[in-house]
């Protein structure tokens, strides 16, 4: 697949193809091919848009001369291909700073990584190029299968004409910690998986932020496509469903949309709170539920609250939730908390004594985002201090951690005022498209610290930054957690406006 994909881009080279659409071109793989149909990843929506318009009808023509036989494209975004070597660490540069010199301190740090931020035409770097991308070709990951499609082999993908979604690889019952305040949950996530259907129909599962109700969404799509290599699985957050459902009225597609929704054999719909108020949607969800119910298909669902709380929701849309199994998540215990942090450093490869994991888990009860954001922390901080994980180590990093009460205040307005403060830009330039290394980064700050100190969903957040895509905030959170482990600068930034935004809030 590398070779000819190599091959198509060497023989687009020698057509002429201009320079910029070439560099396009050189974040794309392609990942799978399946009967006539060519699948390419690319790392955003920006780069999907130029190699579905602009370079369409070269690479089909380039790429089906290669295969000797005529293909279509299908492309779809991977934004772990936006993933970019770094280089060395910089030198430590210190806590009191003003704003220009942090400014500063991003530039200085050589980041390639303008293409992180997916957004539309004009968000082009400096120079109009998209970066380089890793020359290794990233497999494409968690492809759900779907109608008529074989079940993808590692590292291939199904094509986008027969639907593709995305499940998070990291989220399966082998990941999943299982303690008194989950153990229902999970006994009916598993029997779901394993009986889609014919256990319980639908499974609702509620219960607050952070306690891994999306998690388990997720595991059953994993669990149940190792069980049944055909089953059809779509996992949807509601506000993606909201907001696809929108565009497909605008777009005249309401045909493919419930093609989408309909013709599944399990339908898992994260966060349902956000339909709230959505009348139309809601109408929509409906009869797409009524739909796959009646045709004896799954449907799994979580949300913030059971369905009685539901507010701005219609009775029977709540009487339905109710049809199947109603079980909650609640926050775990210490043991289970424990068992979460050991579990995630082994999964990291993190060294950290048992200690260590006993007071992280002391400090930190009632949100495991929050556990997990307290381990990188300190695991961070000591590899940047090349220093081993103890407890004086941990006690340092997690001193000026403020009880969880009071992050429920933390606000993304005081996130993104505090952001713009400290670094001497203004609202807008953070929620604007401008591309420049020091204003990507920090609004990738901004969103990586909507994401630890808020409870608001990928998509909300999204929506804070002038409307950006969810897969764009989850890939904010990443590339800011792999530099707090790899920059200092970066590492005593967050810190230091992390300190800033929960004094403020207090
Ligand atoms: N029992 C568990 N074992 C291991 N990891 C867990 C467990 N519960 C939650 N996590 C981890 O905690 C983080 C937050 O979980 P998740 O996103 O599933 O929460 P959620 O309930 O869906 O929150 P939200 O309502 O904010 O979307 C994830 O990284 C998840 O893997």
């Amino acid at each position: 697949m590398t070779q000819v994909w190599r091959a198509t881009l060497e023989a687009l080279d020698e057509d002429g193809i201009p320079v910029q659409q070439r560099a396009f071109l050189s974040l794309a793989r392609l990942v799978g091919l399946l009967d006539d149909t060519a699948l390419i990843a690319v790392p955003n929506d920006f780069t999907k848009e130029v190699v579905e318009t602009r370079l369409r009808e070269r690479v089909t023509q380039t790429l089906g001369e290669r295969l000797g036989r005529d293909v279509r494209l299908a492309v779809t975004v991977d934004p772990t291909l936006a993933d970019l070597p770094e280089p060395e660490p910089a030198p430590d540069d210190g806590h009191e700073l003003r704003a220009a010199d942090r400014r500063q301190q991003i530039d200085d740090l050589d980041l390639d990584d303008e293409d992180s931020d997916s957004d539309g035409p004009d968000a082009g770097t400096s120079a109009g190029l998209p970066p380089t991308g890793t020359e290794d070709p990233a497999p494409a990951r968690n492809l759900v299968e779907v109608p008529g499609a074989r079940r993808p082999r590692p590292g291939a993908a199904v094509p986008e004409q027969v639907e593709l979604t995305r499940l998070n690889a990291k989220y399966t019952f082998d990941t999943f910690v299982i303690g008194a305040s989950n153990r229902f949950a999970h006994a009916a996530a598993v029997a779901v998986a394993e009986q889609p259907a014919r256990a319980y129909n639908p499974l609702f599962v509620y219960g607050d932020s952070g306690l891994g109700k999306t998690h388990l969404l997720h595991a059953i799509g994993h669990y149940a496509r190792n069980l049944f290599p055909h089953v059809k699985v779509r996992y949807v957050n509601s506000e993606e469903f909201t907001n696809d459902f929108i565009n497909s009225i605008r777009d005249d597609k309401a045909a493919n949309f419930q093609r989408r929704y309909r013709d599944v054999d399990v339908l898992l719909i994260d966060d349902i709170q956000f339909l709230q108020g959505k009348v139309q949607t809601q109408e929509e969800f409906f009869h797409t539920f009524n739909t796959l119910h009646n045709a004896g298909k799954q449907v799994v669902i979580t949300s913030d609250v059971p369905p009685k709380l539901l507010t701005g929701f219609e009775a029977r849309m709540r009487s339905r939730f109710e049809m199947g199994l109603l079980t909650d998540v609640q926050p775990p215990d210490l043991e289970t908390r424990i068992a979460i942090l050991r579990k995630k450093a082994i999964q990291e490869r993190l060294s950290v004594p048992e200690d260590v994991h006993e007071f992280i888990a002391s400090r930190i009860s009632t949100n495991i985002r929050e556990l997990e954001g307290a381990l990188i922390r300190v695991t961070a901080f000591a590899s940047l201090n090349r220093q081993p994980v103890d407890m004086s180590l941990a006690e340092i990093v997690l001193r000026d951690l403020i009880p969880d009460e009071s992050t429920s205040q933390v606000t993304p307005a005081t996130i993104i005022a505090q952001t713009a403060a400290y670094f001497g830009l203004t609202i807008e330039d953070l929620q604007g498209q401008s591309r420049s290394r020091v204003l990507v980064t920090a609004r990738q700050i901004a969103m990586y610290l909507c994401r630890e100190l808020t409870e608001m969903s990928l998509p909300k957040i999204g929506q804070q930054f002038g409307g950006r895509d969810h897969t764009t905030v989850m890939h904010a959170e990443k590339k800011i957690r792999q530099l707090m482990a790899e920059r200092r600068a970066i590492y005593n930034q967050v810190t230091e406006l992390t300190n800033r935004i929960k004094q403020q809030s207090r």
